[in-house]
């Protein structure tokens, strides 16, 4: 048997061109043959492949390579605008971008969707496997109920309309993550429809460009399904599948096409997440890959007419045609990742091109999204509905129970931290709580909180200062302290904050004081706070009368000519003066400026009112 290399060495000698060319007129009509040659498809391949031949490429790779070639140089074409002296760099801000997004999120469930095998996350690979999972010939997909429950928790969350009956479709695909030949989804019948998010100011990172109202996207709907195996690539050319993967429950969540700013694209779908992580529907986030998106990305010119753009997208009209990124897997891709995609189309539409509907993919790092197939070659999913699985009814006693037992999610918080004066923390404060340490943090200050609201139960004046200062010290003080640590509750434990807050409340130490001592817990002191005060002497003395008096006395002397200035020309407000004075003058905390002012009006002397 001669050896594959051999056989097509052989075949590709055939074709190549004789050096004992006959024709005179040899080098006039090779412009003409070649156009012809290149005009016939399979002959341009076959030129292109011959070239290839003098490095003595085998010949079904070098025809193979010479068809890749052919289909890029026709794709370029395409995307070439048609007058490239046009093309001056994307001129962002005569365009509109319109982005939409779909999310997969793994559900935190026990079970997998259709089989009775249990989820894992981090278990030895293909060990959570069940006959189903696998496409067994005979085996049958059994809805497992209770997944259903994170499902329901997550689309009321976001605000959805639970749909009373729901059904299950398949959605055709080959590939080797998806035994079954197909996933099973809710296209025709999603089990939650018209729901919303609202992204507030103070949901965006520090120092973006962030509009000053509520910004409200629509979803669409959200459907329940499987997920796929896991492919571990193993270069060259192993790939890796473990199966305990397939089937886990996801939920897709389709946003509107209502985004027009890549930052609020990536604030939309961390927010998102976070809703997920607080009702507890979803374990885990982007980071450990349980949640991913796509972008769908279009552009408009903001000067035509919406007429002028016919796509639309349930219900949205007047839009540019889209491109779909898929699979991105961080905030900064998802930013990133549409960035890139709306520039490369204004250089396009601005240099006279057209965008493709596309299906287009992203690395990190890299500056442009890259095509991984076009409208022509979509998939053809034939959609079906699953006839082995019936449909699912929700009775609305669950959904109301499921409503009212919702736990708080992050505006709530939000709310109740910056209104009235029960916590009155500013928005930033607020948010910046609940986003460290997984809601940790937030916890702990309203452990500090309820501790100095026991200290000073008598003292309802105190209550507005009590939220504010309890703030500051766990987010300032000890944020300080933790910087990139990782953060623990215990170790300075709330009741020892709440003890030195309350001294400086009490204003029994001043505040370089509290700064000490709270570096000497975060040190591991394992002495109580007002131990630690005793031993070391810490608490403030306040000056005594006479001390008080001595300092007014010298002050006064000090500035005769103020002292005229007050008395002669009845210029009362430099008093005050004197009282900043005799506090710069003392060690902190030990001059009450009340006191000083007192002091100060009775040796002037002068009438209180003043
Ligand atoms: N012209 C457009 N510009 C930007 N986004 C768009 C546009 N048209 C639709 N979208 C967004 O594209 C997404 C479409 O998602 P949907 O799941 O309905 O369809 P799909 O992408 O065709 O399906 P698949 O789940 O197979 O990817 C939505 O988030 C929608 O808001
Ligand atoms: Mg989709
Ligand atoms: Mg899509």
């Amino acid at each position: 048997m001669i050896p594959s290399t051999t056989r097509t060495t052989l075949a590709a000698a055939s074709i190549r061109p004789s050096t004992h060319h006959s024709c005179r007129c040899y080098t006039s009509c090779l412009p003409l043959i070649k156009r012809k040659i290149y005009d016939r498809p399979l002959f341009r391949l076959l030129h292109t492949a011959r070239e290839s031949l003098k490095d003595d490429t085998p010949f079904r790779k070098a025809l193979k390579d010479a068809a890749k070639k052919d289909k890029k140089e026709k794709r370029e074409h395409l995307n070439r605008p048609s007058n490239p002296a046009k093309l001056r760099g994307p001129h962002v801000d005569n365009w509109e971008l319109t982005v939409g997004i779909e999310i997969h999120a793994e559900l935190n469930t026990v079970q997998k969707l259709f089989s009775g095998a249990a989820t894992s996350v981090n278990q030895a690979p293909n060990t959570h496997v069940a006959l189903f999972d696998m496409a067994f010939p005979g085996s049958q997909p059994h809805f497992q109920t209770q997944t259903l429950i994170p499902a329901l928790r997550a689309a009321l969350a976001l605000n959805c309309d639970i749909q009373y009956r729901s059904s299950f479709d398949r959605k055709h695909y080959f590939y080797q993550d998806q035994p079954t030949g197909y996933q099973i989804t809710q296209y025709y019948e999603p089990f939650a429809r018209d729901g919303y998010i609202t992204l507030y100011p103070h949901d965006f990172p520090p120092g973006s460009a962030h509009p000053n109202e509520p910004v409200t996207i629509g979803i669409k709907q959200v459907q329940m399904e499987q997920d796929t195996a896991k492919t571990i690539q193993q270069p060259p050319s192993t790939h890796l599948l473990d199966f305990n993967r397939v089937s886990h429950p996801l939920i897709e969540i389709i946003t509107l096409p209502q985004i027009h700013d890549p930052t609020t694209a990536a604030v939309c779908v961390r927010k998102i997440q976070a809703i997920l992580k607080a009702v507890n529907a979803a374990t885990a986030g982007m980071e450990l890959g349980g949640l991913r998106a796509d972008v769908n990305v279009s552009i408009r010119p903001r000067d035509k007419q919406l007429t002028d753009y016919q796509h639309s997208y349930s219900g949205v009209t007047g839009l540019g045609q889209r491109t779909e990124i898929k699979n991105l897997a961080s905030l900064k891709a998802v930013e990133d990742a549409i960035i890139a995609e709306r520039d490369r189309q204004i250089e396009l539409l601005e240099g006279g091109g057209v965008v493709e509907g596309e299906t287009r993919g992203w690395t990190l790092g890299n500056k442009s999204t890259k095509r991984l197939r076009g409208k022509e070659g979509e998939i053809d999913y034939r959609y079906m509905p699953d006839p082995d699985i019936p449909p699912i009814f929700v009775d609305p006693e669950l959904v109301d129970h499921l409503r009212s037992t919702l736990p708080r999610l992050s505006d709530e918080s939000v709310h109740i931290l910056t209104n009235g004066n029960q916590y009155n923390l500013t928005p930033k404060d607020a948010s910046t709580l609940l986003a460290l340490d997984d809601g940790e943090r937030l916890d702990y200050y309203y452990d500090v909180v309820e501790r100095l609201r026991a200290r000073f139960a008598a003292e309802p004046a105190m209550e507005a200062r009590i939220g504010k200062s309890a703030g500051n010290w766990v987010l300032m003080e000890l944020g300080g302290l933790v910087r990139n640590e990782e953060w623990s509750s215990t170790r300075v434990p709330s009741e020892q904050l709440a003890s030195i807050i309350s001294h400086v409340l009490r204003k029994t130490i001043t505040g370089r004081t509290a700064k000490t001592l709270l570096s000497m817990k975060y040190d591991g002191d394992e002495r109580p706070v007002d131990q630690i005060i005793a031993d070391e002497n810490m608490l403030v003395r306040p000056l005594s009368d006479r001390e008080y008096e001595e300092l007014a006395k010298g002050l006064l002397e000090e500035k005769a000519d103020m002292v005229r200035d007050i008395v002669e020309k009845n210029q009362f407000k430099k008093v005050k003066w004197f009282v900043g004075q005799m506090m710069a003058r003392s060690a902190e905390g030990t001059v009450e400026p009340d006191k000083a002012e007192e002091v100060l009006r009775t040796l002037l002397p002068l009438p209180r009112e003043n």
